[in-house]
């Protein structure tokens, strides 16, 4: 595919998503129907369409309208270039009307500050004061793609060991001082899945912020203790906690969203229990609680926009009931960890705040945020401890 029927496909793909349909859905289906797109070309298109979304607001008002086209022109207005090959002809857009023409006449006019870092307008007081000095720096970073992180399995191998085992597959890796276990991707990131570094089960794709929060909460904790991952989902934060020694126990609300836990522990060459009903008086119990997402904005741009006041005083509600949940869980002298990938103080240090109001006898012995300008997503960790 030429570049311009690549931009073809990402409008269509855009217009779809403005639509309502999931990016996933559309992406999906464009692939299995385009049997002409090689791999490359389907990246290519992906990465258009990520890049559009990260950038909607920015890219719709430069562009001068809210569909596919406005925004691809929105996103070459920015870059100060027209598109290129946008004639018409074999798959790829119209030609520029005279309208659209004139945008690439003069520079962009300045855009609001809030529409220049593509944050929802509802959401840019709350970042603004929650994020203080870092805020613009922050949502500027994210409106591009995320660096990509493996976690070593040190049970098995060495960091050193796996940058030069990767280097074999012209993967290039290097350290990241905020984890110990995490490397950084230079170059060939997608190769990874497939190389026989991951086959094997000597690394696992994790973000850098998820890694440095199951090194605290580990250390938090003594050496080996049993932990109960009270939301463990696909298990990202119960495979990081069982390679750093613990003999971990996950449940969820969804037992479905567990079902990758298994193939992966097995790949790790760990054990993980999933418990449907957990009872009983925890030593250690985390809590990576479901959130907004703020913090991985840049992987999952779609919930940016599609985020509401509602939903985060739904989310605010339901993660007091966690932390309530799991306070029962947790046993005397025990250690419960809080933990979300947003970047909002309404869901991090409030929870942890109203908690410690309702509940006597816990002390929060350190809250740690963690943010883009870090090197990975945003997170945030409480460790709390029942006296
Ligand atoms: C942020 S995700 C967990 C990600 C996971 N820990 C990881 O590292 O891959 C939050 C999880 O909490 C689960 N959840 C939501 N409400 C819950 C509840 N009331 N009790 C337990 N789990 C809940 C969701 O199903 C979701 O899988």
């Amino acid at each position: 595919m030429t570049p311009a029927a690549r931009q073809a496909a990402a409008i269509d793909l855009l217009d779809q998503w403005r639509a309502g349909r999931p990016l996933e859905a559309a992406l999906t289906t464009w692939a299995r129907k385009s049997r002409y797109a090689g791999s490359k070309d389907r990246e290519a298109v992906r990465d258009i369409v990520f890049q559009a979304v990260r950038c909607a607001r920015s890219a719709a008002a430069l562009g001068g309208g809210e569909d596919g086209r406005a925004m691809l022109l929105g996103l070459a207005r920015a870059e100060g270039e027209a598109p290129q090959g946008w004639t018409g002809e074999t798959y790829t857009p119209a030609p520029l009307t005279a309208g659209e023409a004139a945008l690439f006449e003069a520079p962009p006019e300045p855009l609001p500050r809030d529409v220049a870092l593509d944050c929802p307008a509802w959401l840019w007081p709350q970042l603004e004061r929650d994020l203080g000095a870092d805020a613009g720096a922050t949502l500027d970073l994210m409106r591009d793609r995320a660096p990509v992180y493996l976690r070593v399995n040190i049970q098995k191998i060495s960091p050193e060991g796996v940058i030069a085992r990767l280097a074999q597959e012209e993967i290039t890796a290097i350290p990241h001082p905020l984890a110990e276990t995490a490397l950084l991707i230079t170059r060939n990131p997608r190769r990874l899945r497939n190389s026989s570094a991951f086959k094997e089960g000597l690394v696992e794709l994790q973000d850098l912020a998820s890694q440095a929060v199951a090194l605290d909460f580990s250390r938090a904790i003594p050496a080996g203790a049993p932990v109960l991952d009270y939301c463990a989902g696909g298990g990202g934060k119960s495979l990081a906690l069982a390679a750093l020694g613990h003999r971990v126990s996950a449940h969820d609300v969804s037992p479905s969203r567990m079902r990758d836990i298994a193939p992966r522990a097995a790949r790790a060459g760990v054990q993980i229990a999933e418990l449907a009903a957990p009872g009983g008086d925890w030593a250690a119990v985390f809590a990576d609680a479901p959130c907004s997402g703020s913090g991985s904005w840049r992987r999952a741009p779609e919930a940016k926009w599609s985020f509401s006041p509602e939903r985060l005083d739904e989310l605010t509600t339901i993660q007091d009931s966690i932390l309530a949940n799991c306070a029962a869980l947790t046993a005397a002298d025990g250690v419960l960890g809080y933990a979300t990938c947003s970047l909002l103080r309404a869901e991090n240090e409030d929870r942890i705040a109203a908690f410690l109001a309702t509940h006597k006898g816990w002390a929060c012995l350190s809250q740690r945020r963690i943010g883009p300008l870090d090197g990975g997503d945003g997170f945030f960790l409480a460790i709390l401890q029942r006296g």
